[in-house]
């Protein structure tokens, strides 16, 4: 290629100024001083220059978009067209040294204009970025009869250009070759070729004639004339396409024409002249309504937006590429085609470009959110909104800037292309910010529900549940929302949240519920514990009622019916009050977590059956063999040893013993049967437990059923009936136990019957007259003796005052006390001194082990070292649920 001073400085005709490095500038680097004669497009070889699109941007006009203008001259070579465009727009184009007559200009050269504007005319509006291309001149004879780089070259700068100056010498007007009437007639025919196929727009080329060596003789309109006539005659021989038989040329070109000095013979009023067109070039307002060849046009601009190729500056080198490769192959050109292949290819590279700046941006958001997904804690971004739509608009603003200048259709589909793909990766980085928003809202809702509950409790228990759960999901729900619209990119179909906002809502009824079973679950455990602690006390009151003969209630036996009679009355209607206190506290605090009825049907059902269970195991607990026992020794001591006024009895010889015995016994004994079942007596047969209880609710769940035990009667596949539920003793037990209280029955009737006989015990009469036999010598040697018998008689003096004074009874307790307390004292200080030696610790220790196993092994037998029942263990109050 010409940049590397080569293909031209190969040629044995290259001039010297190829050989100096004129062209060896293009495309080597990236210097702009290095293109001072421009850049080649074209060489000599037909070969495109791919440094083109550098020289543009370097000279800045790539990003000039529709603001620029491309001339393009024709002539017969050596005719001074260099030279005119260097004066015009102060380009650098090699010109022909004067002393030889040989081509200068091989292939095609582009160069920007260099000209400024002039002070005097400052403020006037430049035209932007005059492209001008030198192209080689026609009829050389370096090509002879080759005809083809010329026609080429031709079609080329049609293709491209706005305005063609025609560069002739005044003596060439009105002949055919000189006067380029050849390549006219070209031009005019692949105008039609070219033009016809695009009918969107209306294209127009400007002639522009530059009649060289201008003398005046002839006036300027008359050469105007002679060559509008010319061209009107070749118009008219040419073939045009069917449907445009009538065109005029007019239809398709503009014509200017303009008469310069001969630059030897009068060089001054040739720069004069040539600066003159050059103003019209560049700072030229040009009225679209006035017509050239009618009116003044000595002043007049040139461009008009009609002229212009509509190839945005960014995509000229790949079009011009494009046509050349067209035109160098003979192919058909077809411009509209060549356009469509620009679009696509500039749509493409540019849609990259802005995808650059779009990963930039959004890249980092996408990592952060695809880590916390990996990491399994998935995290609302913040910030991620406002990045998403800047992004968002950058990428298509920037896409539509550049890339709406060429052809629509591909614009638009590039454009979706590219709003897809940017919008697909929005989307799921919207996606995965609702999605954490969702985690994040459902955990902190857990949390927060959960934490509001236990300070409730801390505080005393008095929070509303139903208050909590709503107050945090409306809370969760704006924050949802909250993050949901500040990502959402707006104007954009695929931005909606709302089908989001409903599964979140719904998720979070869900935890609510769980929640609130939970809740439930705690309140049931609560009441339940309370129920146990009120039967545990109630039931225990009624069973010990059986020892002590009066009511667990405090009523006192009625006449009507014996006590034990009613104690399964009694026990089942204390569980029945309990249960239904526990109820109504259950479904009062219950309604207050908002929970549905079948909520609270399935939470009533597992409280009677637990509760069911908890007296169940307080029945059984009783009725352990040793309690059991217990109640029925108390029950019959109370029956033997008091009497009906409930005195107790001191039994005498006279005593019928036996009779009493039988009695509180075989009463007594009545107990068992009547304990072993579970019997109402009224009904005289067992509560009606199913009834009670009521079926399994329909809304239970498995998990609710888990942690029953199966109750007889009411559980009826279970196998067991609800006679074998109340069953509290089964035969045996009972044979057991009768034989057991009988023995220890037998116990006590042998110590009333000892105790009996041993307050018949005296001292014999004969004892008292042994005495006096016995002690006759003494008595008489007491009478004798005048001391002893004064001694005795103030003895018996003394003896009488004080019984006259009443005095015996206080001297007798007086002496009591006196002898007790000082029992007392000594017992004291032999402990004390037993404790000080090592002897009197062990003798202490073994004496203290021998009466407890003597005392275990006795306590089945003797009623006096029976243990006493407590009455009762403190109940919970249920208040504090
Ligand atoms: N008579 C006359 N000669 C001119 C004029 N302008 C330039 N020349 C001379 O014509 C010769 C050719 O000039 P170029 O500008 O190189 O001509 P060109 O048409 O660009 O030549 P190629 O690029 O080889 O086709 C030079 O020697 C110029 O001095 C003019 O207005 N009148």
């Amino acid at each position: 290629m010409s940049e590397r001073p080569s293909s031209l400085a190969r040629t044995p005709t290259a001039p010297p100024i190829m050989a100096n490095g004129h062209f060896a500038s293009v495309g080597d680097s990236d210097d702009v001083t290095l293109y001072e004669h421009g850049v080649q497009v074209i060489d000599g070889d037909k070969e495109f220059n791919p440094n083109l699109s550098k020289y543009l941007s370097l000279e800045h006009v790539t990003n000039a978009g529709f603001n620029y203008h491309l001339i393009s001259v024709f002539g017969s070579q050596s005719t001074g067209k260099s030279t005119l465009l260097n004066h015009l727009f102060g380009t650098q184009f090699s010109v022909m040294s004067e002393s030889e007559r040989r081509q200068t200009t091989k292939g095609i050269w582009l160069s920007k204009n260099k000209k400024q504007s002039d002070a005097s005319t400052e403020g006037v509006r430049m035209a932007d970025n005059i492209l001008v291309m030198d192209v080689e001149g026609t009829d050389g004879r370096e090509r002879g009869e080759d005809q083809d780089f010329e026609r080429k070259s031709a079609l080329f700068a049609l293709a491209t250009s706005e305005v063609l100056i025609v560069n002739i010498w005044e003596h060439q007007v009105g002949l055919y070759q000189g006067a380029n009437m050849g390549l006219l007639k070209t031009v005019f025919e692949v105008n039609l070729q070219l033009f016809l196929k695009d009918k969107s727009t209306t294209h127009r080329s400007l002639l522009f004639f530059v009649i060289r060596d201008f003398i005046g003789t002839t006036p300027l309109k008359n050469l105007q004339k002679t060559l509008l006539e010319d061209l009107a005659r070749l118009w008219s021989t040419i073939s045009k396409p069917a449907g445009l038989e009538n065109s005029t040329i007019h239809d398709y070109f503009d014509f200017q024409f303009y008469g310069l000095p001969h630059k030897g013979y009068q060089p001054e009023q040739f720069v004069t002249e040539t600066h003159k067109l050059g103003l019209r070039f560049r700072e030229g307002h040009r009225d679209p309504k006035r017509d050239p060849l009618q009116g003044e046009f000595s002043d007049s601009g040139v461009f008009l937006p009609e002229y212009h190729r509509r190839i945005p500056a960014d995509g000229f080198s790949h079009y011009a590429e494009g046509i050349w490769d067209q035109i160098v192959n003979n192919k058909d050109l077809d411009l509209p085609t060549q356009q469509e292949l620009l679009a696509q290819f500039r749509c493409d590279e540019i849609l990259r470009e802005v995808m650059i700046g779009f990963d930039e941006a959004i890249t980092a958001f996408e990592d952060k959110q695809a880590e916390s997904v990996r990491l399994g804690s998935p995290e609302v971004i913040g910030g991620l909104g406002v990045a998403m739509r800047g992004a968002r608009t950058k990428t298509l603003k920037g896409f539509e800037t550049e890339a709406s200048r060429y052809h629509k259709g591909v614009y638009q589909r590039k454009k979706a292309e590219l709003e897809g793909k940017v919008d697909t990766r929005l989307k799921a980085l919207l996606h995965g910010q609702i999605s954490a928003a969702h985690k994040s809202g459902i955990q902190d809702f857990r949390e927060a529900v959960t934490s509001a509950v236990k300070s409730g409790q801390k505080k005393g228990g008095n929070y509303d549940f139903a208050e909590i759960v709503n107050k945090e999901t409306k809370a969760s729900l704006e924050k949802f929302e909250e993050v949901a619209r500040s990502t959402v990119v707006e104007g954009t179909a695929w931005s909606n949240y709302k089908q989001e906002l409903n599964l979140f809502e719904k998720e979070l009824a869900e935890v609510s519920g769980r929640l609130r079973r939970d809740e439930m679950r705690r309140l049931a455990t609560r009441v339940e514990r309370w129920v146990q602690s009120r039967l545990g006390e109630s039931v225990g009151l009624e069973f010990n009622s059986l020892g002590s003969g009066r009511a667990g209630n405090g009523a006192p036996e009625n006449g009507d019916k014996p006590l034990e009679t009613t104690f399964w009355d009694r026990v089942w209607n204390v569980f029945v009050e309990t249960v239904l206190d526990a109820e109504r506290r259950f479904t009062d605090r219950a309604s207050s977590f908002d929970a549905s009825l079948e909520e609270v049907d399935v939470g009533l059902w597992r409280l009677r059956r637990k509760s069911w269970g908890v007296l169940h195991a307080k029945i059984e607990e009783e009725m352990i063999e040793g309690n059991l026992l217990l109640k029925l020794r108390e029950n019959f001591e109370d029956k033997f040893r008091y009497d009906e006024a409930g005195v107790p009895r001191i039994w005498r010889p006279t005593d019928d013993i036996e009779g009493i015995y039988t009695r509180a016994r075989e009463s007594t004994l009545t107990l068992i049967p009547l304990l072993s079942r579970f019997r109402l007596a009224e009904t005289n047969a067992p509560p009606p437990l199913d009834r009670w209880i009521g079926h399994t609710p329909s809304s239970a769940t498995p998990a609710d059923e888990e942690d029953l035990a199966p109750i007889g009667g009411v559980d009826e596949d279970e196998g067991k009936t609800l006679d074998e539920e109340m069953t509290i003793l089964s035969e045996s037990k009972r044979q057991e136990l009768t034989v057991r209280f009988k023995k220890a029955a037998d116990g006590v009737y042998v110590e009333a019957k000892r105790s009996a006989i041993g307050g018949m015990t005296q001292v014999p009469l004969y004892f008292y007259g042994l005495l006096l036999a016995l002690g006759w010598n003494e008595i008489v040697a007491v009478l004798r003796n005048p001391a002893y018998f004064l001694l005795l008689f103030v003895c018996a003096v003394g003896a009488y005052v004080t019984w006259q004074l009443n005095l015996w009874g206080p001297i007798i307790k007086m002496s009591e006390a006196a002898s007790q307390q000082a029992l007392v004292e000594g017992k004291r200080r032999l402990r004390d001194f037993l404790e000080q030696s090592d002897t009197g610790r062990q003798a202490i220790a073994m004496s203290t082990s021998d009466k407890t196993s003597s005392s275990g092994k006795q306590e089945e037998y003797e009623m006096s070292d029976l243990p006493k029942r407590s009455s009762g263990s403190k109940a919970d109050d249920l208040d504090d649920l």
